[in-house]
């Protein structure tokens, strides 16, 4: 197995006083294999950047593990960590503005990841790879070379960015929003360069959005975080063929439908929100019409209901 990741949480702490506690990740656990492209699918606030920020050893999980290729990533030393971890995983954020400094050609950036990680290459080489990873993202290397970040679009740098973590070949992409920014056209090219980087180099990608429609269109596996906990996760095709918790068909019947106008039909959020954290039962029970006495008291645990295919809510049994 590529990555695991087991019972991880992680718990802010937020204000100053009478500060309250967040558990932006509740005891998550799910794995991914070499080669498959899992969508971490749920909205604002579900905790998908924080997985993804524990992920990348950015932040430290109050509980749980993270094992990449069986090792802990926490029983790394900082030349492991740099030089074989981070090779090995990258990561694309929503913003590519934060990513360049505005004082220096956007070159610059390539030029970090061969310092970091492509020590042995050759000057020659080195214009070869930049140039290649360029047009492999659709950008021409001529028109983006020797420009300031002021003088491209969002979508330039986005792809740029995308082109200099590829150029690592690693083993695991982590896209948090990656494609938010970018155009209609654009993001489904991107959507097709990642798939076609998985097919030619057996890259695993973590594609983080809160965009169902984008989860469904790239992924192989789909997970559907709620407050911080999974409530749905399983092959795209059977959890999108045959959704079973409430709020995966809440999420789905947000799809905007083109021939239908819009029109609110969800449940309101609940007002209080420092209290949903604290819920014995389950998170969704709040916003769930079909909650009874037992949602309420007792967490579900998650059920296989077909083969590759699990749900965490007591209308699927459970205890
Ligand atoms: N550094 C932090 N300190 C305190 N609370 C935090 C911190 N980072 C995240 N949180 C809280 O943890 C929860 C999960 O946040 P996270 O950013 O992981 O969610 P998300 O699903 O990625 O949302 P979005 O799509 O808006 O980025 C939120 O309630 C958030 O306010």
């Amino acid at each position: 197995m590529l990555l695991e990741v087991q019972n991880l949480t992680k718990i802010f702490t937020s204000g100053l006083i009478g500060g309250y506690q967040v558990r932006a990740v509740d005891n998550v656990t799910f794995s991914i294999k070499e080669g498959e492209i899992v969508s971490l699918v749920g909205e604002s606030g579900s905790g998908k950047t924080t997985i993804g920020k524990l992920i990348l050893r950015l932040i430290k999980p109050t509980s749980g593990k993270i094992l990449f290729k069986g090792e802990d990533i926490w029983s790394f030393d900082k030349d492991k960590l740099m030089n074989y971890y981070y090779k090995n995983v990258q990561a694309v954020f929503q913003d590519p503005f934060a990513s360049f400094n505005p004082l220096y050609k956007v070159d610059r950036v390539f030029d970090l990841v061969f310092r970091t990680f492509l020590k042995n290459v050759s000057d020659v080489e080195k214009d070869e790879l930049v140039r290649r990873a360029l047009e492999s993202v659709g950008l021409n290397p001529r028109e983006i070379l020797g420009k300031f970040p002021h003088q491209l679009s969002g979508g330039q740098l986005q792809r740029i960015l995308i082109a200099r973590a590829l150029l690592v070949e690693p083993s695991l992409l982590i896209a948090d929003e990656a494609v938010s920014m970018l155009d209609a056209s654009t993001r489904i090219d991107v959507l097709n360069l990642l798939g076609e980087f998985r097919d030619n180099h057996g890259t695993s990608v973590i594609f983080i959005t809160h965009d169902l429609a984008l989860g469904y269109y790239i992924s192989d596996k789909i997970i559907i975080m709620y407050r911080g906990s999974i409530v749905e996760w399983g092959d795209t095709e059977k959890v999108f063929d045959n959704p079973l918790h409430p709020y995966t068909k809440m999420l789905l019947e947000s799809v905007p439908d083109l021939n239908v106008k819009w029109e609110f039909k969800g449940i309101e959020p609940e007002r209080e929100e420092g209290k949903v954290w604290e819920l014995k039962g389950c998170k969704f029970a709040p916003r769930c019409s079909l909650a009874k006495d037992k949602c309420w008291k007792i967490r579900p645990e998650p059920v296989e209901v077909e083969k590759n295919h699990w749900v965490a809510c007591h209308l699927y049994g459970g205890s």
